[in-house]
């Protein structure tokens, strides 16, 4: 059985970029790794109506800050077959964003913390009803939210594929997101929690993440 890995943080952190990077080098260690990012536009049709919704279609969606939480909670109960053959066949499973997105985005709109009434509910559909897979470790890449922000900017003026969305046009959203991570570190929210920087070598901290597991730290199933 693999372990499940769990990359957290801002729109803009460069949580893909650091994906990317660990998996090569796991990869590159001889570890088998597979990797899934959420939300998974192009094959999930709750997906594709979220980014929709945050691009101004579909309504009023977009302002229901707990119908937007259940669209990106039934893009991952979808995914959950998935999920459980991957860790089944893995080392290492990957994931780029994860339920902690969900209680991070869904208590920051609402004005709330990671102990509020929204965090406690996303975890009870995700993980309680839906039965989704608990990670093992989970992985903030806490970025400056200006720098976030920037990289955001920059990626959207590169390539008109990665526009913009409404959350990641709201900087007092992405402040008070940033918050709620930082919450769920402190909290040890579901698993242990790894805080890395932006200017973090992702060779290193696959290497420092492979150790620890090795180790049996940051292991909890
Ligand atoms: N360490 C880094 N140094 C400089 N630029 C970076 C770094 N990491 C990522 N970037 C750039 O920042 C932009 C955002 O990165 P990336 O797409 O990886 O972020 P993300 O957290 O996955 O974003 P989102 O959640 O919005 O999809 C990209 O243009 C990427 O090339
Ligand atoms: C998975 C997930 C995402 N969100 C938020 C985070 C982003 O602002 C948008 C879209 O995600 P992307 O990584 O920028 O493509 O949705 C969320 O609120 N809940 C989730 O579960």
């Amino acid at each position: 059985m693999g372990v499940l890995i769990v990359v957290e943080g801002l729109d803009g952190a460069g949580k893909r970029t650091l994906s990317a990077g660990l998996v090569g080098s796991w990869r590159a260690a001889g570890f088998r790794v597979a990797t899934l990012a959420f939300p998974r536009y192009g094959q999930s049709v709750h997906a594709d109506l979220g980014a929709e919704a945050l691009r101004g279609r579909h309504g009023d969606t977009a302002s229901s800050v707990d119908g937007m939480a259940l669209l990106w909670a039934l893009d991952r109960r979808d995914a959950a077959d998935e999920l459980r053959k991957l860790l089944a066949d893995n080392d290492i499973v990957l994931l780029d964003r994860y339920v902690a997105s969900n209680v991070a985005y869904t208590a920051a709109r609402k004005h709330q913390g990671a102990s509020g009434p929204a965090a406690e509910w996303v975890r009870e559909i995700e993980f309680g009803r839906f039965g989704l897979p608990v990670p093992d470790l989970q992985l903030l890449l806490k970025v400056p939210v200006e720098l976030a922000a920037r990289r955001a900017r920059d990626r959207e003026a590169a390539d008109v594929a990665r526009d913009r969305d409404a959350y990641e046009r709201d900087g007092d959203l992405q402040t008070r997101t940033g918050e709620v991570y930082d919450e769920l570190v402190q909290q040890k929210w579901m698993s242990p929690w790894m805080v890395a920087g932006p200017d973090t070598d992702p060779e290193q901290l696959a290497a420092q993440i492979s150790n620890q597991l090795r180790h049996g730290e940051g292991v909890t199933r």
